[in-house]
């Protein structure tokens, strides 16, 4: 699969706890890619946590910091990538995703919130209601994500090595056959 992708980047979007920091990190070790986590990336270069940059900075910066960590990575190849749920809310960064395949992990909210009930790390579920602000954001971003090559629509019991399988199985359909002569 990987002499398939030729290099070709993995970018993983998708909702906040849908598993794309969790998924990313197989899909690199079977696919023999590197992994890169923008969240941590940007976490890293800040010397902060990223609720710390959202409290301190502001939602607005920290969209900065996320779409020049986006641009720098994806001047490297053989990387899977696991995106913060909000990358998909800026037009520039769409030009970055293209560079490689995009693939969306797209769970209902019902299995988003039992993962994240208890969170206190995603600063945007820090709300009376989480769930119905994971109901609202997944509204909102929904024809975003949909942008993606290749939707992955995950049920509750699937483990992430059975995702990862379905990711890796579901990539020869949108590559570019090689042109015969
Ligand atoms: N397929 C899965 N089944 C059960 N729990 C999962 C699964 N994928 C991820 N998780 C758990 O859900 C939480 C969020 O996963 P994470 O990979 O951080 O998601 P994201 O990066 O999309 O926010 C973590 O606690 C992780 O262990
Ligand atoms: O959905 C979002 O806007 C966010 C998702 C988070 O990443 P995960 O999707 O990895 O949880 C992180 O980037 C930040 O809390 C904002
Ligand atoms: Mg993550």
């Amino acid at each position: 699969m990987s002499s398939l992708l030729q290099g070709v980047n993995l970018y993983l979007i998708g909702m906040m706890g849908v598993g794309k920091t969790t998924v990313g990190r197989l899909l690199a070790k079977q696919l023999a890619y590197g992994f890169v986590d923008t969240d941590d990336v940007i976490a890293q270069a800040a010397g902060k946590f990223i609720n710390q940059i959202f409290d301190e900075e502001g939602e607005a910066a920290f969209r900065q910091l996320e779409s020049d960590v986006l641009s720098q990575v994806c001047a490297f190849t053989k990387l899977t990538i696991a995106t913060g749920g909000g990358i998909v809310l800026r037009r520039e960064n769409w030009s970055y995703l293209h560079h490689g395949l995009i693939v969306w992990l797209d769970a209902p909210v019902e299995v988003i919130y039992s993962r994240l009930a208890d969170d206190t790390t995603r600063p945007l579920l820090q709300d009376s209601d989480p769930q119905e602000k994971l109901r609202s954001l997944l509204e909102q971003r929904q024809p975003l994500y949909a942008q993606a090559d290749i939707r992955i629509a995950i049920a509750q019991e699937e483990t992430p090595e059975q995702i990862a399988t379905r990711v890796i199985e579901a990539i020869p359909s949108v590559l570019k056959k090689p042109v015969s002569h």
